[in-house]
């Protein structure tokens, strides 16, 4: 690794992202086809938001290396599609073994996180939750308040993304509904397929 200068962002709470940041990633309804449960509720959001972000991140990447890290801000808008709360698209990280970390800045979030073999756990993050995703756990985030949630990451520069070991199991194991008393609660996803035991082995001896 070469010599860099050292950075400074400024995690901009009310706006929901990173001053100085690198990159920007934004996400539109219409590009979550295929997560949510209720097909026709999410034909009637998508046309309901249109071109509306749903959510954005703003990051510092420094560089993609071994030993870097990235550092930046998610924002998800609230929102439900159905019963089924607004949430990333999620993934697990391309090289495994690599964690994340995410601080709550303002708003109600879970961290569903699932692990190859399809164990579920969630974790409630709001302002100054700490959250660790260790190596090797999928994660997703989901906005279950009434405001933008709003959390500030930290994850290996050369972790990458693997979006398709979710679509390729049908989905996470859980969905994270209305509980019909303004709260949440996990319910299984009833498309959900278990990996293969060959799969889980090799992705957990990375
Ligand atoms: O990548 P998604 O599952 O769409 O989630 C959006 C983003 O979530 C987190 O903030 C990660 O640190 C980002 O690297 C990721 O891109
Ligand atoms: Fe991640």
């Amino acid at each position: 690794m070469s010599m860099r200068e050292p950075g400074l962002c400024v995690v901009d709470v009310e706006k929901g992202e990173l001053r100085g940041a690198t990159n920007r990633y934004t996400k539109t309804m219409g590009d979550l086809a295929g997560l949510y449960e209720d097909e026709a509720a999410y034909q009637a959001v998508l046309a309901e938001l249109g071109d509306k972000v749903v959510y954005e991140v703003t990051d510092y990447k420094p560089s993609a290396d071994a030993g870097d890290m990235i550092i930046g801000v998610t924002r998800m808008i609230p929102g439900k599609v159905g019963r089924e709360y607004f949430l990333t698209r999620g993934h697990i990280h391309a090289n495994p073994n690599r964690p994340e970390m995410y601080y709550g800045e303002s708003g109600h979030g879970i961290m569903l996180l699932e692990s190859p073999a399809g164990e579920i756990r969630t974790v409630e993050i709001g302002p100054r939750s700490l959250c660790y995703v260790p190596p090797y756990w999928i994660h997703r985030s989901v906005n279950v308040g009434s405001t933008d949630l709003v959390m500030t990451f930290a994850y290996p520069a050369d972790s990458g993304q693997d979006y398709d070991i979710i679509a390729k199991a049908g989905g996470m194991r859980s969905r994270i509904v209305d509980d019909g008393k303004g709260g949440w609660t996990a319910v299984d996803n009833a498309g959900y397929r278990f990996r293969a035991k060959e799969l889980v082995d090799s992705i957990m001896a990375r």
